[in-house]
């Protein structure tokens, strides 16, 4: 192991990346918070401030992937579509196997300058993580409850009001609607099956109702639905303590641009269209199964020093008056003060532990499982 790699592994130093996203994360949520009465007034600058001040949230992530764990992302696709990535408005289709998906999906974001106004149809439980759900609250992220006769209204009325945000976006959907497993996978193809649909081999059956309901109510405000496939070389299972500890790991994003117009506007035949994209996703990962690439031309986005230099501002400004604390507390170290660092820095350690565990497969919700029509019989 290199002096670098052996840095990057010590908990002293995830200690103070966790402390400076923690911190820097509080801050900006307050600063958000400041942005309310400006929302009657003038909601497109509020939505502008806001994205601004969601990217120095999740930029700290990026950089964390781009810069600290050095992660290739590669991008397949065709030259005239890549001139059009982060210049329209797009609904993303993304498959749902790893437990970083959603960080590449924020890089890529970032690489086409849409990282601050990015959103995703996320299940309520998100709502609840510390700094990342209330950044979203005020990035208007729409969140479901994963039970349709709850969400129609709700999700319905969540992208009515996204239809004019003043900065170029994409929506992302997990349209499996949670994360591969093996068990799910086995109770979903019993779910195609009895739906007289082809197995799938690298993906759920796709719950078709959030798209629909997306595409009809963004029509007019969306121009494309980028087909998305993600895939890590070498069998890697990238983890988010994989990254904290510097590992590098190899993204593979296949993307297909398909014009919103070749979408049916029919609910049943929309339905229809996309069990098809899942099934023509099937054939790209067996394709990367037996080649080790996608199809076509590949590139590499750039990084750009945005997320870095974001990042550097944080830890700067918050290690210093940090160093200085702990200083200060050593010499008039009273034993109950000592005592009280010890407590909060480990309540910080524990909450970020939570946070991270959020992207765990192995705690994944029974979502998939529990609901499935054949197990209610
Ligand atoms: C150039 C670069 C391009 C791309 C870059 C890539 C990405 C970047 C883009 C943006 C980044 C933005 C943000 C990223 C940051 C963070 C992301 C964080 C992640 C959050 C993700 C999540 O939280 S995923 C979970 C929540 N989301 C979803 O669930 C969405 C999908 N779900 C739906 O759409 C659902 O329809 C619903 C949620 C709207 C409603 O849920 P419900 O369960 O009620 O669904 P349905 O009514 O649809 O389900 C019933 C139907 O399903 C059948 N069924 C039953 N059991 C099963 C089963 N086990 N498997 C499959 N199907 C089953 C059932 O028979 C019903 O069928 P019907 O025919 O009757 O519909
Ligand atoms: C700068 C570095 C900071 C390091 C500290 C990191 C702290 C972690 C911060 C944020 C992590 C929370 C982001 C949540 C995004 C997780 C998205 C996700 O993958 O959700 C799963 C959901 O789709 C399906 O859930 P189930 O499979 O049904 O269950």
């Amino acid at each position: 192991m290199g002096l670098i790699s052996l840095v990057k592994s010590q908990f002293i130093c995830h200690l103070i990346i966790c402390y400076v996203f923690l911190v820097s994360g509080l801050i900006v949520n307050v600063v958000q918070l400041f942005t309310l009465p400006l929302w009657p007034f003038n909601k497109q600058l509020a939505r502008r401030i806001n994205c601004r001040l969601g990217y120095s949230i999740s930029s700290q992530l990026v950089a964390l992937l781009e810069w600290w764990s050095g992660t290739e992302c590669t991008l397949y696709t065709d030259q005239e579509s890549y001139a059009l990535y982060g210049k329209e408005n797009a609904i993303v289709v993304l498959n749902h196997n790893f437990e970083i998906d959603f960080l590449c999906g924020w890089t890529f974001c970032e690489r086409f300058g849409v990282l601050g106004s990015s959103k995703v149809l996320a299940k309520k439980e998100l709502a609840y993580v510390p700094v990342i759900g209330f950044m979203w609250y005020f990035l208007e992220i729409v969140f479901c409850k994963r039970k349709w006769e709850d969400d129609r209204r709700t999700v319905t009325q969540a992208l009515q009001n996204i239809r004019d945000y003043p900065e170029n976006f994409w929506f992302l959907l997990h349209c499996e609607g949670t994360r591969f497993t093996e068990k799910k996978h086995q109770i979903s193809m019993q779910v195609a099956e009895s739906k007289g649909l082809p197995k799938l081999k690298y993906h759920l059956l796709p719950r078709t109702k959030g798209f629909f309901v997306t595409v009809q109510n963004l029509r007019g405000a969306v121009t494309a639905v980028y087909d998305s496939t993600l895939n890590f070389r070498n069998n890697e299972t990238p983890t988010l303590l994989g990254v904290l500890n510097g590992r590098k790991y190899h993204a593979d994003l296949y993307v297909r641009r398909i014009p919103l117009e070749s979408v049916p506007v029919d609910e049943s035949e929309c339905s229809a269209w996309l069990h098809k994209l899942y099934q023509e996703k099937d054939r790209f990962q067996e394709h990367y199964y037996q080649t080790g690439r996608f199809p076509g031309p590949s590139v590499t986005p750039p990084r750009r020093p945005w997320s870095l230099i974001n990042w550097l501002f944080w830890i700067s400004l918050l290690t210093c008056p940090l160093v200085m604390l702990l200083f200060q507390l050593l010499q008039t170290g009273s034993t109950f003060t000592l005592l009280t660092t010890a407590a909060v820095c480990i309540a910080g350690s524990v909450s970020v532990r939570w946070m991270i565990a959020q992207t765990e497969i192995n705690r994944s919700s029974s979502y998939g499982i529990k609901e499935t029509p054949l197990n209610n019989n």
